[in-house]
């Protein structure tokens, strides 16, 4: 039984693994997956975790293990038959270059089924929760020196409240694009079990969410791939760098007891008004340069002036942003928009905190963004040797303050519908540990945005007032 600080408990009923659907005509053969070079560099960072809650109030644990329960199951079964990948493991044998994904018959992915007496209106919410209190709601993903799981899931019954789906996963595997496509065509076959009969069946799925494992549409013939294996090794430099194991979080989670989590919202009208600002002050300074002020880029200026005021970080530091762009539509040629792996290519740029902080230190930040995502266009959206070495350099440097966001406001995270109705509220609970912002759209659409904050308590309080002042004073 995990117990979180207040007392409230989550308690573990089942951990099962599940293995692809399978009957006479349809059995998931045995085969090995490649790493890209854009999984290879993904390849040491630390698992993603995302969590759906769905409130259904007088929810009783009859109707949750009658009727919820075994439909996702059986909906998750038949989902892996078309995702089978996820099932696999990821695994380095001796006589491989690189690591690989390996599925073999009867590989599956590990469902664990819990039960909470937290309080789910207040986990729903926007407002301060515990960041710890989100732990045990996710999975823990295995990854041991020698073998990883691709994927892991839980599924958490809050008695009279409702469930949630909490899935972490692999980040060289997957990105946010795959991650959603996978939930989405999950949520679609449950639906279809409570209007249809599919036991037997093999449904098919829709064509954007049919994945496409096809590794040759990555090109790589400077063996990029391998270049990105040879500087973890490096950086590694432990007495086993083919180890699997990821990084080192930036904030430990055992230690993270006093850190809270916030979600914050910008309108379209917040969004408009802060293209404005930017604009306006532009202009002032007599700059004519076409600034990309999409609502992505104006979302996080907002939120990371904010957050560098609210850490008090000194005025001397560099800070580093990242920005993560889903590069599929952006190679050349362009790879199918359901490739199913990871497709995130990173740009990484670097402002003094001085800069930022200014009266119009959310100008100065939407103008450092804007150009990172154009470098994302042409050259820059392919590997390159220089871009690890940039990464392991940014990783080595101690104490580094580094920007960065999770998730997109594309991936339409609200439209979970596993047919019980929308999520009442999503998260990417593995912030707590890299300090990113998460990203979704909001949910009542309309153009805007939910942020996700983790930060300590105190640093929260000036974050949120610093976050609605700075949208009053426009
Ligand atoms: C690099 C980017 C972040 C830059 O985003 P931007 O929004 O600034 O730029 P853009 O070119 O995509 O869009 C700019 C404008 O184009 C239009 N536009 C683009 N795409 C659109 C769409 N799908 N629907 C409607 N409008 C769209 C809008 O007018 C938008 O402006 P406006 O916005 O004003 O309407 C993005 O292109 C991108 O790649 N997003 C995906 C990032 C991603 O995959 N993150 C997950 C990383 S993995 C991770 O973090 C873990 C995980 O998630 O699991």
């Amino acid at each position: 039984m995990a117990e979180t600080q207040n007392n409230s408990k989550v308690k573990v009923h089942e951990v099962t693994k599940l293995t692809p659907f399978s009957s006479n005509s349809t059995t998931a053969a045995p085969f090995t997956l490649p790493l890209t070079y854009f999984d290879t560099y993904w390849f040491k960072f630390p698992p993603v975790e995302r969590l759906f809650l769905y409130q259904i109030t007088e929810l009783t644990g009859d109707s949750f293990n009658s009727a919820i329960l075994p439909k996702l199951k059986h909906a998750l079964s038949l989902t892996l038959l078309h995702y089978t990948p996820l099932a696999g493991h990821l695994m380095w044998p001796p006589d491989a270059a690189k690591p690989a994904i390996y599925y073999f018959p009867d590989d599956g992915v590990s469902l664990t089924v819990a039960e909470s007496n937290s309080d789910f209106a207040l986990l729903s919410g926007s407002g301060i929760r515990d960041a710890a209190e989100f732990n045990p709601l996710v999975p823990q993903l295995s990854i041991s020196d020698d073998k990883a799981e691709v994927i892991a899931i839980q599924i958490t019954y809050f008695p009279n409240q409702g469930f949630s789906i909490g899935v972490s996963y692999h980040h060289s595997l997957l990105d946010g694009k795959s991650c959603m496509m996978f939930i989405k065509s999950w949520a679609y076959f449950s639906k279809q079990i409570q209007s249809s009969d599919v036991h037997n069946a093999n449904p098919s799925l829709a064509p954007e969410l049919t994945p496409c494992f096809d590794r040759t549409v990555i090109k790589d013939p400077d063996g990029i791939d391998m270049v990105y294996v040879k500087h973890w090794m490096d950086f590694t430099g432990s007495s086993d760098t083919r180890s699997l194991k990821v990084l080192a979080t930036a904030v430990d989670k055992e230690g993270s007891s006093d850190f809270v989590r916030k979600t914050f919202e910008l309108s379209g009208e917040d969004i408009k008004k802060l293209r404005d600002k930017v604009n306006k002050i532009n202009n002032e300074a007599g700059e004519s340069k076409q600034l990309h002020l999409s609502t992505f880029v104006l979302t996080c200026a907002h939120a990371y002036v904010c957050q560098i005021k609210a850490k008090r970080v000194e005025a001397n530091t560099t800070v580093e942003f990242a920005v993560g762009g889903d590069c599929r539509g952006r190679l050349d040629p362009p790879v199918p928009t359901n490739y199913f792996g990871n497709c995130i290519g990173s740009v990484i740029a670097e402002a003094k905190a001085s800069d930022m902080i200014r009266d119009d230190g959310v100008a100065v930040v939407a103008e450092k963004l804007s150009e990172m995502i154009k470098v994302l266009k042409g050259n820059g959206v392919q590997g390159s040797e220089d871009k690890m070495v940039e990464t392991i350099a940014m990783l080595k440097e101690k104490g580094h303050v580094m920007l960065t966001a999770a998730g997109s406001n594309r991936f339409d995270d609200y439209g979970s519908d596993f047919g019980w109705g929308r999520p009442k509220k999503v998260e990417i609970v593995s912030v707590d540990r890299t300090g990113a912002i998460s990203l979704a759209e909001s949910k009542d659409g309309g153009g805007g945005v939910e942020i996700g904050v983790v930060l300590k308590k105190q640093q929260m309080e000036v974050f949120a007032s610093l976050f609605v002042n700075g949208l009053e004073d426009l």
